[in-house]
């Protein structure tokens, strides 16, 4: 059986959150999400969230701390939601995703996330409260 961790990032910066909408598979596309991706063996959480988010949006970001929280996705897979910052490049959707967006504190609820990711988003909104994260800085 599969038993691996999957990354979500809640990226920062300036004050706001990326939110990325899912184009596959059939049962998440669509929803929303923190952009991420698998671990593969031998990689640290934040390695592997640096990794995916070079590969999905084509920016470099640094992950900061995991949110709290941990959700079994599926038998042997679980969710791990950590937030990091964005050091270089503009986001884009290069895979798995049709679309990204910039939230401010006031749009965290505006996009239909996955019932998983709507649990960390006191959280994040915190971090966006935070002033060193909003002004972009680590
Ligand atoms: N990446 C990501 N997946 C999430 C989040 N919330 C959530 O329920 N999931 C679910 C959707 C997928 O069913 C599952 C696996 O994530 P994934 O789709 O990114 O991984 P993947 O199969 O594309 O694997 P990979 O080869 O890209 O690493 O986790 C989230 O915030 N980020």
């Amino acid at each position: 059986m599969e038993n691996r961790i999957v990354v979500g990032g809640a990226l920062i910066h300036c004050g706001r959150v990326l939110a990325a909408r899912r184009s596959a598979p059939p049962e998440v596309a669509g929803s929303w999400e923190f952009p991420g991706g698998k671990a593969e063996p031998g990689e640290t959480e934040e390695q592997a969230l640096e990794r995916e988010l070079y590969e999905e949006l084509g920016v470099h970001a640094r992950a900061l701390e995991p949110l709290p929280g941990r959700w079994t996705v599926r038998a042997g897979l679980e969710l791990r939601i950590w937030a990091a910052e964005l050091l270089s490049g503009d986001p884009r959707p290069l895979q798995d995703h049709s679309e990204v967006r910039w939230l401010g504190p006031a749009e965290l609820t505006d996009v239909d996330w996955l019932e998983h990711d709507r649990e960390v988003l006191p959280y994040v909104a915190r971090l966006l409260a935070a002033p060193e994260r909003a002004a972009g800085h680590a």
